[in-house]
């Protein structure tokens, strides 16, 4: 097929998914309360919170695989229908490969479903194999898989063809430093073409490395949201300092909180605007102060402060 050709059969990829207002509770379970966050088109956005803080049913309530209680979700500024999300690559929580069928059939048959033609699902299957390191695999069974090449198979099923948004639980886990960097490169192709994506982990640093934007989820309520650096801003600075002589005193000053000491070095949080300053001086009279700066703080730090 020709470049154009291809071109006109790929459905335009550039749309936001907009979630409003949307809550599910389980009983008395409040699984998700009031949420509201968007997938930007064409940006990674990770979906970040501890166990049981809704993550899943949220997604689950994006995919209509489970109804929300209240709420809604909105693709193209519009409500999102069930063909609209038979166009999405979804990696539900449940991982549901058959384990006694090979793998390039059972990917060309879930392609199908996607409406994929069996050309255009056997093209793209093989390509994604080949990218994922298992092209030597296709014709084996599932369950002859390692739990991560299984993983890598499921990765397949979502990203096959061209979907126009993706929504994936949990992609990473599981999977070695090697394929990470795989799957890191396919979701940017994805998102260079406009897709919106979400996915949700557990590994801060892996989503700090990878993400345009964030959003926090705990006890079923969105704590933070944004890029990184918007996140940054409203962080508590810290500082680092290292002085020639023990540092054990910072502990004793107003308006300072030692986060960690140890001999000489001390990590610092200023609770206290101007507190800082009393701190230099006091380090300058008891001798000399070899550093002072400060930290750039971790996805893991704004994390722990978000979901306190
Ligand atoms: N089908 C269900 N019936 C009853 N309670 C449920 C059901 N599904 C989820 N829950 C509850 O809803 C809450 C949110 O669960 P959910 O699986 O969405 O969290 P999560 O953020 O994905 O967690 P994890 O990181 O552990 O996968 C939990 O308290 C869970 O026990």
């Amino acid at each position: 097929m020709s470049a154009s050709g291809e071109r006109l059969t790929r459905p335009r990829a550039t749309a936001d998914i907009e979630l409003r207002h949307l809550s599910r509770t389980f009983g008395e379970i409040r699984a998700v309360d009031d949420v509201s966050f968007d997938v930007p088109a064409g940006l990674l956005t990770g979906f970040v919170g501890g166990n049981g803080a809704g993550k899943t049913t949220t997604m689950r309530m994006l995919m209509g695989v489970l109804s929300a209680t209240a709420g809604e979700v909105l693709w193209d500024g519009r409500p999102i229908t069930q063909l609209d999300r038979r166009s999405f690559g979804y990696m539900p929580e449940e991982r549901g490969l058959y384990p006694k069928q090979a793998v390039l059939d059972q990917l060309v048959y879930l392609g199908r479903l996607r409406g994929l033609s069996a050309a255009a699902a056997r093209a793209s299957v093989t390509s994604h194999l080949e990218r994922l390191g298992l092209a030597d695999r296709a014709k084996d069974h599932v369950e002859k898989l390692s739990l991560g090449n299984q993983q890598r198979v499921q990765i397949v099923a979502a990203l096959m063809g061209h979907p126009r948004a993706l929504v994936l639980d949990e992609p990473f886990s599981g999977l070695d430093p090697a394929a990470v960097d795989n799957m890191a490169d396919l979701l940017r192709e994805h998102t260079a073409r406009g897709v919106p994506v979400l996915f949700s982990s557990h590994q801060l640093d892996l989503v700090e490395r990878l993400c345009e934007r964030l959003v926090v989820l705990a006890r079923g309520r969105v704590v933070a949201s944004g890029t990184p650096e918007d996140l940054r801003s409203h962080s508590v600075a810290r500082h680092r300092l290292v002085l020639s002589g023990d540092a054990g005193w910072v502990r004793g000053v107003p308006g300072i909180h030692a986060v960690d000491v140890e001999g000489s070095t001390a990590l610092l949080e200023v609770v206290e605007h101007g507190a800082e300053r009393r701190l230099l001086e006091e380090a300058l009279r008891r001798g000399e102060v070899h550093e002072f700066s400060p930290q750039r703080p971790s996805l893991a730090q704004i994390y722990r402060e978000v979901t306190a």
